[in-house]
């Protein structure tokens, strides 16, 4: 029996295009504004810090972080350093209406349903808790975020990481075998799975023939049966 669902956001809540072709486009084109603007400020100055660590260049000035961040930015790496900026920056587009958080269609009514039938729902994406907070906080659909009981990010470790499903399994506090994780990337699935989870793949676009997992098209396709089995 599953009692909390744990969803993925970029291609499976939302629309990936959404956060490739709007999300990181604003973050990149106010990335250096931003990071001169605020770089004294205690957040931004954490996550300086804690980007100087990660690439071993204790003395990098701002201009020089800024050129890691573009780098990082080009290859997608999923760095919690970039994550925690990129969601900073996000919050001034949320806030000035240059965009809401893309959600698909068959997302929130399921989300509704399972939270009635007292299913526990959380998040884990790459982008940061503040960020994920911001995108289901000025959605499409208005503020759902009252819908989730909690959210977690790669501070519990990478998505492709057997341990970090073990982390938020222990955090849930719950079984791992009343846990379901949804998810577009079986990469992802794969690692959940191996901690004892429960797996759906959601494909919104082309099919991944490399998958093991189960498939769904939309949220609208997980039935009680579903979710019982
Ligand atoms: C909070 S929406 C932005 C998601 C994001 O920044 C990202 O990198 C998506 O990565 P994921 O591993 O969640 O697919
Ligand atoms: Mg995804």
């Amino acid at each position: 029996m599953i009692r909390a669902i744990v969803t993925d956001i970029e291609g499976t809540t939302s629309d990936i295009r959404f956060v490739h072709n709007v999300l990181f486009p604003y973050a990149r084109e106010n990335l250096p504004a931003f990071i001169k603007g605020n770089e004294q400020q205690p957040a931004v100055a954490q996550a300086l810090a804690d980007l100087r660590a990660e690439v071993n260049r204790p003395d990098a000035t701002a201009q020089e972080l800024i050129e890691v961040l573009y780098g990082f930015m080009d290859e997608d790496r999923k760095s919690t350093a970039l994550k925690a900026l990129q969601g900073m920056i996000w919050r001034d587009g949320y806030l000035n209406g240059s965009f809401t958080g893309h959600l698909y269609a068959d997302v929130l009514p399921a989300l509704k349903q399972w939270q009635q039938q007292g299913v526990a729902l959380y998040v884990y994406s790459s982008g940061s808790v503040a960020a994920q907070k911001l995108l289901f906080g000025y959605s499409d659909a208005g503020d759902i975020t009252d819908l989730f009981s909690g959210y977690f990010d790669t501070h519990v470790g990478a998505k492709r990481e057997v341990n970090s499903y073990r982390n938020i399994a222990e955090q849930i506090a719950l079984p791992a075998a009343e846990l379901l994780f949804l998810s577009d990337i079986h990469q992802e699935l794969d690692a959940a799975r191996e901690a004892g989870w429960n797996t759906l793949q959601l494909i919104r676009g082309e099919a991944d023939a490399e998958s093991s997992h189960r498939q769904v098209s939309g949220f609208d396709q997980i039935n009680q049966e579903l979710l019982n089995s």
